[in-house]
């Protein structure tokens, strides 16, 4: 079963290795964990229902609970204390395509709030209701779940938009294909989430983004359906399928998503090296792409990354024999971890293998063999359970991220750190803050930057801290060249940083397309634009 408060299944769950409590004891602090609503306790909070009867909808309270609130901190933290400010009025879940359009119309005749919700992974408030006059009613695609159609001339599936990561995979694997779009968040989220957010898998540099993947598709809106054919290219004036992508809800609500999908890979590797520090190790990653040696992921920690990525590991023997190896080799403090995947066939694995070799040698590249590059893929998507270990020791953990040009990433890193690092200092509390690169393109490549900092007295000052560092590190991103979002999208928590990268012509031509799908402000709103 999903935990209603936290991430992922209640059977897993993920332990903080001793040193590495202690670890964080020595740089930030003791934390005290603060204590949790229970879910009866929410559920006692949650008022009467706004909504008319419809045979589609739900009004359950356990559900409305369910989806009052994505993964963001302040979500988390509004789940974990019980202080949801607003529920949905009631949660709705088509099957079809006629369904869809029946809450449309539902919606218009009553005036009605809907809020297009996928698996609710949003970690920027994009599926959180706002306090409204109207009733809010969330329409979870979650039953919309099917392969729909493969196209094996052309390489073509249609899913369901509210189709889950592994329901993705299992079903073109079937068949002898893969999408190959791995978000960390792909156990829980959709499809047509990823496209209304502009996701970013793990693999990109060999699936793409999920632009690159998204052929086409249908959305139902307040003025009528909208398909959007497949063509494997078109001049034929501006591309409607950027209007779907990153749409967030605003225009309407997407019910089948065509993508561009491969034949499962005769192999794949993933391995790890060390450089001894940042400049070699980005020197490396900005090499390797524009060279176009055929990778399919390339993760480089800077040394604070490194250096607690290691002490998460745990098993500190073992991390002690191979500190003394890598130091023999040169990488010593400093030293940063490169995570890489080869994916393709026997032949095409060998010429990166041999390619490779090369760059390594260059930029003095220390090779640790195939081990911590298996665990590594074992345990690619747990690592977001750690946030409730580290919750239970009184560590909050929050993440942030941006993409820039390959001129700019040090200085927007450093900027992005420092910034996070002095957000708190009036209240004297330290911040641990590492950062890694990863989604490498030939002009730059993204920032994902992620900071800990201890609980405060109570849920209260939590939040406060959390808004003194979003807010000190989006402002550095938007005024040092870095976009708001490079994968996480925009949600209401990036909303009011959207006009310092748009401009104001750009601000007024989104405005107007969601005035022209939604006259009356129904879909999602305060998502995407801080309207
Ligand atoms: C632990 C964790 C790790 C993450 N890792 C990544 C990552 O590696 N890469 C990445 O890109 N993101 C990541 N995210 C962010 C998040 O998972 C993505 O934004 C994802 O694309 C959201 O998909 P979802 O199905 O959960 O959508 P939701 O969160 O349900 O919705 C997101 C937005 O899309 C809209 N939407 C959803 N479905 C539809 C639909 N059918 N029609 C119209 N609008 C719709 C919603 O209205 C909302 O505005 C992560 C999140 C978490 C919690």
């Amino acid at each position: 079963m999903r935990r209603w408060n936290g991430w992922g299944d209640e059977s897993t769950s993920m332990e903080l290795p001793h040193s590495a409590g202690q670890f964080l004891q020595t740089l930030i602090g003791k934390g005290d964990c603060l204590a949790d609503a229970s879910l009866q306790q929410v559920m006692d909070k949650v008022p009467a229902s706004r909504l008319v009867e419809h045979k589609l909808i739900s009004l359950d309270k356990e559900q409305r609970v369910r989806h009052a609130r994505g993964q963001s901190l302040p979500d988390w933290l509004a789940m974990r204390s019980g202080d949801i400010q607003a529920f949905p009025d009631g949660v709705c879940f088509p099957k079809n395509r006629q369904e869809v359009k029946d809450i449309l119309a539902y919606a218009r005749e009553h005036d009605v709030e809907l809020i297009p919700y996928g698996g609710g992974t949003s970690v920027a408030g994009h599926i959180n209701p706002k306090v409204s006059q109207r009733p809010v009613l969330t329409v979870d695609m979650g039953h919309m779940n099917q392969l729909l159609d493969l196209d094996t001339d052309s390489n073509i599936a249609t899913f369901g938009a509210g189709t889950p990561g592994p329901m993705v995979e299992a079903q073109l694997r079937a068949k002898g294909y893969t999408l190959g779009h791995f978000p960390q968040s792909f156990e829980l989220s959709t499809i047509g989430g990823w496209v209304a957010s502009r996701s970013s898998g793990q693999q990109s540099l060999r699936y793409g983004r999920i632009e690159q993947m998204f052929a086409g598709g249908s959305l139902e809106t307040f003025e009528g359906s909208m398909d959007v054919p497949t063509f494997p290219a078109s001049s034929a004036g501006p591309d409607l399928r950027e209007l779907l992508l990153g749409s967030e809800g605003r225009f309407g609500i997407l019910t089948e998503i065509k993508v561009r999908v491969s034949k499962l890979p005769e192999c794949e590797e993933f391995s790890v090296f060390f450089f001894p520090d940042w400049q070699q190790a980005a020197g490396f990653c900005k090499q390797v792409v524009q060279n176009r040696i055929p990778l399919s992921m390339l993760r480089v920690s800077n040394g604070v990354e490194t250096q607690t990525q290691l002490k998460l590991a745990g098993h500190e023997n073992g991390i002690k024999w191979l500190e003394r190896y890598l130091a023999l080799r040169g990488c010593k403090d400093g030293k940063c971890m490169l995570t890489l995947g080869i994916t393709g066939s026997k032949l095409q694995l060998a010429s990166a293998r041999k390619q490779l070799k090369k760059q390594l040698s260059k930029f003095s590249g220390v090779s640790t063999g195939k081990l911590l590059g298996k665990k590594w893929q074992q345990n690619r998507f747990r690592f977001p359970y750690l946030r409730d270990a580290l919750w239970q020791q009184g560590y909050v953990v929050d993440t942030l991220e941006t993409a820039t040009d390959w001129g700019n990433v040090d200085a927007l890193m450093i900027r992005m750190e420092t910034a996070l690092s002095q957000a708190l200092a009036d209240e004297d509390e330290n911040i641990h803050v590492f950062t890694h690169l990863s989604h490498v393109y030939g002009q730059g490549c993204s920032l994902y930057t992620t900071y800990l900092y201890r609980n405060g007295r109570d849920y209260q000052q939590t939040l406060e801290r959390w808004q003194k560092l979003k807010h000190s590190a989006s402002d550095v991103i938007v005024k040092n060249g870095g976009t708001i979002s490079h994968q996480h999208g925009v949600g209401k928590d990036h909303a009011p940083y959207l006009a310092q990268e748009k401009g104001e012509l750009g601000m007024n031509v989104l405005a107007s397309l969601c005035e022209h799908f939604d006259p009356r402000k129904q879909l999602n709103p305060g998502t995407l634009l801080d309207d």
